[in-house]
């Protein structure tokens, strides 16, 4: 290294700011150096002029560190020997030093006098106080990774050196030991060391987590990953429970989680409770065919994939299921087939397990097209009353001066022509078995009233009837709308709200579903079992939001179905709307985001809301007229109801033609 390098360096340190305007783009790493260098002036009064040389430590205080983290070293082994196989090819050694900065370890040519004289070597301190600015001593002060390039470093003799470090911290968070590569030489610019720094981060928490996992053998542990296929060999948080589901400690990925969420000083945290769950679903995993089970976590739509580490000696009984009895809902093929894994839909169907024999009315909750009739047929055929009438009303697609007499059936001689030999209403179709009120929350309000009475009396009465009839149905009721909010404005009654919501089942949208893939599968053998769906299409479909929901994944496989010509659906063959924009609102391009409109507009400002309602209406309009006021084709190509299309029709005030 040249004395004017030297010298330069040192000017730079010595005008202090110069570390600023050295560096034009500045970075987390550069504030982190610029800081180190203040407190190597500043706190350490280390003088930039005086390079000092390598401190090595004696034998005897390296044992005594080396002791002090003997069980760490040995865990770290492994992790240590494998970073350092893969990268000593390429110039680097590895250092693994104490949280003080000893190193304690070291692998590298032992031999090499340069390598002993700059300080990458076992024994050597890299203390910020001692060695200035260094990967490993400004690690230990910021508790960050960061890569130390060449004039980065304080001291004027480490400035050919480019140093990368990665904290290691224990199971409580507190810095245990700094892993770090260094090389004597190596490109000028920092960027070169950015693999450097992925890959020491990468192992860093690789140790890390052998060591939490040493730490607690003793105990129950709950992996998880944002990733079902890699939770089973890389699930990122760990945590470390006791037996009742509390968390006695979280690896850092799952301690920045509990940050987060605010949960990270709160005492006894019940695992559960941060999972929205049950204890027994968490105690169960292994039993799940997977050995995973999805999550969500609290307050948040994010859902964690978990599985279960058992603890090592089994003092323990926690998962023997000989001594404990795992508590799994019984088998309802019918309702079990409507999902695979995921936690909002297990909550709903373990429900509606519970309560399809009991003669409490449900009320059914969830956008457009996520499978509400669906659950309330599957409800209907795992009942006692399954060998009865399902019948199923569209509040909102039976014109509002035909509902009446379709719900209540009239008398013989209440109208004339061609009605005059009277009818059942379809609530006496029902009897002995289930009555679906679609919609329930366009039903107009006088005919509200008349359903409450048919609910609290078991009776109903026919118009022109002059006596009532008795009827047996269990009414199960379904909406997209917000119940309450219509009660609010007057136009819901509270009392039919009371007496139809003995339960509410909520169903998620498609988009939040865990177990998007089963659906994707399970529909594909439903519209052809001979077509084989390409990992292509699959990925596309994974990665779109689904505004219509089931409805749409329908569509757009039976659309698949219909233009592949081979055995094998492939990404080419999926409708252009998902594959090229996937609709996140405000890209409100084509028709189909008409759709995204249709479900999302709660969640736009009002001034934006004006905006799309007129655009809306005009695209709307467009697409009514194009398909010549074909309700069904409408809402086929938007991927929603007719009754969201009839809906919408009210709502956006489209005047309909006579004849439609
Ligand atoms: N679990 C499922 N398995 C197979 N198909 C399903 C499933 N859930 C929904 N579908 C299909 O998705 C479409 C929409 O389902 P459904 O009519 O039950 O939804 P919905 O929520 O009642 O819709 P809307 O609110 O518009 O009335 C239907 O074609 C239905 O067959």
């Amino acid at each position: 290294m040249s004395i004017s390098s030297q010298r330069r360096h040192i000017d730079t340190i010595l005008s202090y700011g110069g570390y600023q305007s050295a560096h034009k783009s500045y970075s987390p790493t550069h504030e982190m150096i610029g800081r180190s260098w203040k407190r190597c002036l500043s706190d350490y009064g280390l003088d930039p002029c005086q390079p000092r040389p390598a401190r090595i430590v004696t034998h005897q205080t390296l044992r005594e560190h080396q002791d002090s983290v003997d069980e760490f070293l040995n865990v770290a082994r492994a992790g240590v020997e494998q970073l350092y196989a893969q990268v000593a090819s390429l110039g680097y050694v590895l250092l693994l030093s104490d949280y003080r900065g000893i190193t304690v370890q070291f692998l590298g040519d032992q031999r090499d006098e340069r390598l002993h004289k700059a300080g990458l070597y076992l024994g050597a301190d890299w203390s910020e106080q001692y060695a200035g600015t260094s990967a490993v001593g400004t690690c230990i002060q910021e508790q960050k990774a960061l890569t130390c390039h060449r004039v980065d470093h304080f001291d004027s003799s480490h400035i050919r050196l480019t140093c990368t470090a990665a904290p290691i911290k224990d199971p409580s968070g507190q810095l245990l030991a700094v892993l770090d590569i260094s090389a004597l030489n190596s490109s000028r610019t920092p960027e070169s060391q950015n693999f450097a720094l992925h890959l020491t981060q990468l192992y860093a928490r690789l140790i890390e987590d052998v060591y939490f996992l040493r730490r607690y053998r003793h105990h129950l542990v709950f992996k998880c990953d944002q990733s079902r296929e890699l939770v089973q060999v890389s699930g990122q948080l760990l945590f470390a429970l006791d037996e009742e589901g509390h968390v006695l400690a979280a690896n850092t990925i799952a301690r920045d989680l509990l940050v987060q969420l605010q949960k990270m000083d709160q005492p006894n945290l019940f695992l559960p409770e941060l999972l929205e769950c049950q204890w027994q679903d968490i105690l169960a995993i292994n039993h799940c065919s997977e050995g995973t089970r999805s999550f969500r976590v609290q307050g948040t739509q994010q859902t964690l994939f978990g599985t279960l580490i058992e603890p090592k000696s089994r003092t323990s009984s926690l998962l023997n299921p000989s001594t404990r009895v795992i508590q799994q809902d019984e088998s309802v093929p019918v309702l079990d087939r409507l999902c695979a894994d995921d936690p909002a839909m297990r909550q709903t169907i373990s429900l509606a397990k519970r309560l399809r024999n009991k003669e409490v009315s449900l009320l059914i909750l969830g956008e457009t097209g996520t499978g509400k009739e669906v659950l309330a047929q599957a409800i209907h055929a795992s009942s006692h009353r399954a060998k009865h009438a399902f019948m199923a009303v569209n509040c909102a697609a039976i014109p509002e001066s035909l509902i009446e007499s379709e719900l209540f059936g009239y008398a013989p001689g209440t109208f004339t022509g061609g009605r005059s030999k009277g009818a059942k209403g379809l609530i006496q179709q029902a009897n002995g078995g289930t009555l679906f009120l679609d919609e329930i929350g366009d039903m107009p309000l006088p005919l509200q009233t008349r359903l409450l009475r048919v609910l609290a009396e078991g009776q109903v009465m026919p118009l022109g009837a002059l006596e009532p009839v008795d009827v047996d149905i269990r009414v199960l009721a379904a909406t997209h709308c917000n119940l309450q909010k219509l009660i609010t404005e007057g136009r819901f009654r509270e009392d039919l709200f009371y007496r139809l919501n003995g339960a509410t089942l909520t169903l998620p949208s498609l988009k939040a579903r865990a177990d998007k893939q089963y659906l994707i599968q399970t529909l594909m053998k439903q519209i052809n079992s001979t077509l084989r769906l390409r990992a292509d299409a699959v990925s596309a479909l994974l990665a779109y939001s689904w505004p219509g929901n089931i409805r749409q994944l329908v569509n757009a496989l039976t659309f698949a179905e219909a233009i592949c010509e081979g055995d094998e659906i492939t990404v080419h063959h999926l409708p252009k709307d998902i594959t090229l924009h996937p609709p996140e609102w405000p890209a409100l391009i084509g028709t189909n985001h008409i759709a995204s409109e249709l479900f999302s507009s709660e969640d736009i400002d009002s001034h934006t809301k004006n905006y799309a309602k007129n655009s809306e209406q005009e695209r709307l309009l467009s697409l009514l007229r194009q398909q010549r006021w074909n309700i069904s084709a409408v809402a086929k190509h938007l991927g929603v109801s007719r009754p969201t299309i009839y809906r919408r029709i009210k709502k956006l005030k489209i005047p309909m033609p006579k004849d439609a």
